[in-house]
Formats: C-alpha cells, sequence, structure tokens
C-alpha cells in the first residue's frame, strides 16, 4: 500500500519548518514594520544612481549572498534535507536558493508604495536605476508585490519556500525519487496548514507563483551572465565566492 505519513510525522514536519524559517529569516517582520516609513532622500537616491553599473552590482551581490547564506541555512534545516547527497543539496540550492531569497523579498516590502527594504531603508525601483537592468527590477519589484498580496503567514510562507526548493523536476538528480517524496509530504503539510487556516483557494495560487518564479530565475541568470561577460573582472574578483559557485 502506498506509504502515508502519518498525521503526527506532518505536524511534525510543518512545525519543524515553520522553526526553521523564523530562525533564518534574515530580517524579522517587526523590525521590517517599524522601519516601513524610512524612504530614502532624493540626495541619497541621486548618490545610488550616480554610482558605477558594477560598482552597484557588487554592492547587490554582496547582499543577496548574505541573503543566499541565510536560505542555504534554512534548507540544511529540512528534516530529509541533509539526508541527500551533497551533489544532490547543491543541485537544490544552486537552483531554488535565489528562488527563495526572491520569496522572502515579499517580506520586506511595502505594497502602499511599491518599496522595498535595501540597506536599513526603503526604495523604489530608481534606486537601481546604474545596474543597468530595468525589466529585471520592475520583474523583482511585481514578483514581490504579487506574493505580498497573497497576504501569506509566516506558517504559509515557511511551507512555500521549503517547495520552492525541494523540487524533484531540477536537472541532473541524483536521487530524484527520494526528493519526490521529500517534496511529497511537504505538500501534505501545506495542504495541511490551509484547511487548518480555511484557506485552500491559496493552493493554485501558490502553485502559480512557483512557474513565475522559475521564468524570474531564468532572466536573473541571463542578467547576470550579461553583467558577467561586460565586467569579467568584478565577477572574477569581486563578487562573493558563494555568489559565484551558485550562480556562475
Ligand atoms: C531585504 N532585502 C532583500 O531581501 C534582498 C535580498 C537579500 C538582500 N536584499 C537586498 O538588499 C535587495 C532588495 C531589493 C533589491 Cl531590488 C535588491 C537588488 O536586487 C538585485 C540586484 C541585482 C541583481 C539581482 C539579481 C541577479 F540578476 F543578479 F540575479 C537577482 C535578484 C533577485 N535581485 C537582484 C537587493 Cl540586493
Amino acid at each position: 500500500c502506498p506509504y502515508r505519513p502519518s498525521l503526527l510525522h506532518i505536524e511534525e514536519l510543518c512545525d519543524s519548518v515553520v522553526r526553521s524559517h523564523r530562525d533564518t529569516s534574515q530580517f524579522r517582520l517587526e523590525e521590517l514594520q517599524a522601519l516601513r516609513w524610512k524612504l530614502f532622500s532624493r540626495e541619497e537616491i541621486h548618490a545610488y544612481q550616480s554610482k558605477s553599473v558594477d560598482e552597484m552590482w557588487q554592492h547587490c551581490a554582496v547582499r543577496l549572498t548574505e541573503a543566499v547564506q541565510y536560505v542555504v541555512e534554512f534548507a540544511k534545516r529540512i528534516p530529509g534535507f541533509r539526508g541527500l547527497g551533497q551533489n544532490d543539496q547543491i543541485t537544490l540550492l544552486k537552483t531554488g536558493s535565489m528562488e527563495v531569497v526572491l520569496v522572502r523579498m515579499s517580506r520586506c516590502f511595502n505594497t502602499e508604495n511599491s518599496t522595498v527594504f535595501f540597506d536599513g531603508k526603503f526604495g523604489s525601483t530608481e534606486l537601481f536605476k546604474s545596474l543597468g537592468c530595468g525589466d529585471l527590477m520592475v520583474a523583482v519589484f511585481d514578483f514581490a508585490h504579487s506574493v505580498c498580496a497573497l497576504r501569506l503567514t509566516e506558517q504559509q510562507m515557511a511551507l512555500f519556500s521549503s517547495l520552492v526548493l525541494i523540487n524533484p523536476d531540477r536537472p541532473c538528480l541524483e536521487d530524484r525519487g527520494r526528493v519526490h517524496r521529500m517534496r511529497r509530504d511537504l505538500e501534505v503539510c501545506l495542504s495541511h496548514m490551509l484547511r487548518r487556516d480555511n484557506q485552500e483557494s491559496l493552493q493554485h495560487k501558490l502553485y502559480q507563483k512557483v512557474s513565475v518564479l522559475r521564468s524570474l530565475c531564468s532572466l536573473h541568470v541571463e542578467k547576470l551572465h550579461w553583467f558577467s561577460q561586460c565586467y569579467p573582472l568584478t565577477v572574477h574578483s569581486v563578487f562573493p565566492p558563494l555568489y559565484k559557485e551558485l550562480f556562475t
């Protein structure tokens, strides 16, 4: 008969994923709420816009690498993740960590003025003009806005993030079956939680977001490639090693 995880196992798994998310979320919601209206001044915005392309990319890469390190920590605490082979852990992180960074960005997004938390204050897309990839920034902001609109609880955000990471369809996985079994239990957790929250309608919306994430992150890999073509020295000399390992 097909393996059916016990309800106790599912509830323990849920609690463990929620705890891992809370312990590795980089910014607490209360902190972000308190800073919500701390906006950059015209001078500060101008200073960011006057940075050179590679200076601004370096600045962002440092932050993205920091965020990726928190996501790696989150992944390691998902029950079963460390039981996967090393290569499969890297494969899931190589492709999934930036997607989780994007999902988490929605926690730092203010839909009332379309600003995101960056460098200690909230700024709009104009802040990132010197990056030279307006389309990527618009896509990043739009995605954060759309996830914000779902008004996920931290528990729902935790389980959604784990589903983005534990994806058996990633290319060149060695033990796909094992990833599949982990994902199936996490899907049972999410539907169990949405039923408990009386929000089953969220289920398909969340799975739609997973496909949007995939296209967004292929755009991000393309941009990163474009940048490394234009500024090879910067990428190979300055980009934090983890970022290079994961995205180049
Ligand atoms: C609260 N802040 C945060 O959550 C984010 C993530 C971790 C730290 N951080 C920021 O400070 C931050 C917040 C908002 C924005 Cl828009 C940015 C800038 O984002 C990017 C600039 C350059 C390249 C980016 C790329 C590319 F292309 F490299 F893959 C991909 C992503 C997704 N974001 C890029 C950043 Cl770096």
